[in-house]
């Protein structure tokens, strides 16, 4: 297809070409790139060796060669030593050259993890809920390795090439500049056919990883949901997916392989006429005497170099393109704003609760679609207060904001009166134990999984909590105790024995502030006397927020909220609430007919 339009060429080319990402790259890795400076002064300083060594060696082989055929031995012996010595230079510096290239760039790789994971554990729910799992290692498993060719090799060719170029073009024409000149016409092609290669590769380097990271995904949320994959016979569907995308990597790879393959013939071919054409004008210099067989030969060996730097230069380029768009997708994640500059921690500052107040809150996830309005609310000191309302009402939004998952457009959240913004997320989350309707476990030991409720915490401590959760028979009764593996997310254990294992988590925090997110799942009567009884010690001297679904949990409750479209509706206990017509005596008798069935 044509352009027809000047803004439509501009459309098209422009992929093609770096303008503002290539500054942004360097701005973006340079403090990286600081730490390892001392590799890179090293690298840089070879540099020089290696041009050295380039022009030695062919001056050396010319020489070699001119002695020889004159039979001229002290000639000969006093270049054997300096041939060694060339020799073990080029050895000790090609060994230098691996070992600081590797020191410098894994150097920078590792600094470069270290500061995306710091990231992306500060960034605030709204960030990451728009991130799959699978993008997220796609950045580890991709897209950093894929900066090599920025801090790496590339980088430092695209340095050395010039260089090389300018010392052996300055060498050669002192030796024959005719030939010379020959060697110098050739440059635009080798630069023209470089660059168009190289701005193909950077396209198709960017469609490349974002297939790996969607491949990723996929691959992530298959093994995730592989239980539902199966419950919904999606096997074949979800293998026809996976099948298309690899495929589509494959071609893309191939068409990369296609590339590369025209560009290094190209550069072959270049490389090939140049040598011929120096050669046999060379071998007429010499017929005619105006050069020597030894001048000759350090020509050929070295006229190369004024071809292969130009090809290598645009190959180098190549990948420092593919390499660009990789990091074009880590800036994007970089930019994302954090929700603290520290790493939240454990931080137990507030032990009491005198209040807890949300005042004109306003919030939408979508600042466009507001759940709250103006919504205030008081939380009485101690007691338990039952959030019940029909499913979308706002009542896991108040619980997110409650623990600064998210930050309120207007409006302010006051803990014991002091704004929660002035707490550090450290100080909030350590003075909330919450119980999520989804008990998350890792993968480790029953143990492990504990423990992660407070630092320190001693065997006796987690024996204590477990007994008053209601668990600790269960988890005696396995052969390894507190030491049994779970399995990944606690694979291993029922939904009942989970929901124990959370709320022995948060008898462990021992935090002031309570939010119980009821499990809507219905259990047995025996599991369910038994979360009862556990969560009746949980909640013992807390001030304690529930999002309930349980009869006996609202009955007892000192408030109850009635929560619709993210307003009040009624507050008040059972008693008053089920005396007046509206919609807590509606929920009300749903839950009793739910439960009668
Ligand atoms: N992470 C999110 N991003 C965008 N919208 C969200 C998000 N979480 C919830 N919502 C929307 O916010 C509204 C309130 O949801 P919320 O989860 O607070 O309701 P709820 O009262 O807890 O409902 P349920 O009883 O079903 O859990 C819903 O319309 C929901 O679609």
């Amino acid at each position: 297809m044509i352009a027809q339009t000047k803004e439509e060429l501009t459309r098209i080319i422009k992929p093609y070409f770096i303008t503002e990402d290539f500054p942004k790259t360097f701005r973006m890795l340079k403090p990286f790139i600081l730490t390892q400076w001392k590799a890179y002064v090293v690298l840089f300083s070879l540099l020089a060796v290696d041009i050295f060594f380039t022009l030695a060696f062919a001056w050396f082989f010319g020489k070699l060669t001119n002695a020889a055929i004159h039979g001229d031995f002290q000639e000969l012996k006093k270049l054997m030593p300096i041939g060694i010595g060339l020799t073990l230079i080029s050895i000790t510096s090609n060994f230098c050259d691996i070992y600081f290239e590797t020191i410098a760039t894994n150097g920078v790789k590792n600094e470069l993890k270290e500061h995306l994971f710091h990231h992306i554990l500060r960034l605030p729910a709204g960030q990451t809920s728009s991130l799959r799992s699978g993008d997220l290692l796609s950045y580890f498993n991709n897209d950093i390795h894929a900066v090599d060719g920025v801090i790496g090799g590339s980088l430092i060719s695209l340095i050395r090439l010039p260089l090389v170029y300018i010392a052996v073009l300055i060498y050669l024409f002192q030796i024959n500049w005719v030939l010379c000149l020959i060697s110098v016409v050739i440059a635009p092609i080798a630069i023209a056919a470089g660059a168009v290669f190289g701005l193909l590769l950077k396209r198709n380097g960017r469609k490349l990883h974002e297939l790996v990271a969607t491949v990723n995904s996929l691959l992530a949320e298959t093994f995730q949901g592989l239980q539902v994959i199966r419950s919904f016979t999606l096997e074949k569907n979800t293998f026809k997916h996976f099948s298309r995308k690899n495929k589509e990597y494959f071609r893309l790879e191939l068409e990369n392989a296609k590339l590369q393959g025209w560009y290094y013939s190209g550069g072959y071919l270049i490389n090939s006429v140049v040598f011929l054409v120096s050669l046999c004008l060379g071998a007429y210099f010499v017929s005619k005497g105006s050069m020597t067989v030894g001048s000759l030969l350090t020509f050929t060996n070295l006229v190369g170099y004024l071809v292969s730097p130009l090809t290598g230069i645009a190959g180098q380029w190549a990948g420092f393109q593919r390499s660009v768009t990789a990091i074009e997708r880590l800036i994007n994640l970089l930019e994302r704003p954090a929700a603290s500059l520290e790493l939240p921690s454990y931080t137990p500052m507030v032990q009491e609760i005198h209040s807890i107040k949300f005042s004109n809150i306003s919030f939408g996830y979508d600042e466009n679609k507001k759940i709250f309005d103006k919504f205030s609310l008081d939380i009485p000191e101690g007691k338990v207060v039952a959030f019940v309302g029909p499913s979308g009402a706002g009542k896991t939004t108040l619980f997110n904001l409650l623990q600064g998952f998210y930050q309120p457009q207007s409006g302010n959240i006051l803990i014991n009166g002091q704004h929660t913004d002035n707490l550090t997320l450290g100080e909030l989350r350590s003075a909330i134990a919450h119980v999520p309707q989804e008990t998350f476990l890792f993968g480790g030991t029953i143990k492990e999984n504990l423990m992660i409720a407070r630092p320190n915490v001693s065997q006796a401590d987690i024996v204590t909590a477990c007994r008053q959760a209601q668990i600790h028979d269960f988890i005696a009764s396995l052969p390894a105790g507190y030491d049994t593996a779970i399995g990944e997310r606690g694979i291993k254990l029922s939904g009942g024995q989970k929901q124990r294992m959370a709320i022995a988590r948060a008898i462990l925090k021992d935090a002031p502030i309570l939010l119980l997110d009821e499990a809507t799942s219905a259990l047995d009567s025996e599991t369910e006397y038994h979360v009862k009884t556990a969560l009746d010690h949980l909640m013992k001297n807390k001030t304690t927020l529930v999002i309930a679904h349980r009869l006996s949990t609202i009955q007892d409750a000192d408030l109850i909220i009635v929560m619709k479209e993210g307003r009040i509706d009624q507050f008040g206990n059972h008693y008053e609430l089920i005396n007046q017509t509206g919609l807590y005596k509606k929920l009300h008798y749903n839950i009793l007919a739910k439960k009668e069935k």
